[in-house]
């Protein structure tokens, strides 16, 4: 099971989770996109390979449909040594400093709990792309390829 987790305020990564999901779905797995993730949709049953779809608000603030995963994950702490996961971020970087600081939080989180990260971040800006698919798309193909992610 390909699992796609979604953090969005306005529906733009929610709109890549959804328009990635076939390409996943050629590659060979069954895929699920949880728009309100808990902890327990990571952790309570097999998780062969994450997605983690993540729009940054606030000032670099993970988005509040995320945010009782993001807590979960810090407070309960339950080591994930056997994650391995892609994560996509998208962001302004007229934010400045704090551009896609929702998917760096969460990527340092799921470091920190001893996941593996297959391949760099993916951060998209929104003041270079104005659609989010038109970057994430060509990614995701070239993830599948390079990390060899097609399942038979
Ligand atoms: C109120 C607000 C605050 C934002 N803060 C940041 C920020 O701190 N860093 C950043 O990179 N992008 C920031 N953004 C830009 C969004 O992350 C970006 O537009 C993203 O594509 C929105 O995706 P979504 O439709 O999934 O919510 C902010 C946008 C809004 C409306």
């Amino acid at each position: 099971m390909l699992k796609i987790f979604v953090g969005t305020m306005y529906g733009g990564a929610l709109d890549v989770a959804e328009q990635v999901k076939p390409l996943f779905e050629e590659a060979g797995y069954e895929v699920a996109i949880f728009e309100n993730p808990s902890l327990e949709d990571l952790t309570g049953s097999r998780t062969d390979l994450a997605l983690f779809c993540v729009s940054t608000t606030g000032s670099g603030d993970i988005p509040g449909n995320l945010l009782p995963f993001a807590r979960a994950l810090d407070e309960q702490s339950p080591g994930l040594p056997s994650l391995r996961y892609g994560l996509i971020a998208l962001g302004d970087s007229s934010y400045g400093e704090t551009f896609c600081g929702a998917g760096r939080q969460l990527d340092a989180l799921l470091e920190g709990q001893g996941a593996q990260r297959l391949g760099e971040r993916l951060e998209i800006d929104a003041m270079e792309t104005f659609m989010a698919d038109d970057a994430a798309l060509p990614w995701v193909e070239e993830w599948i390829e390079t990390q060899q992610l097609k399942v038979a």
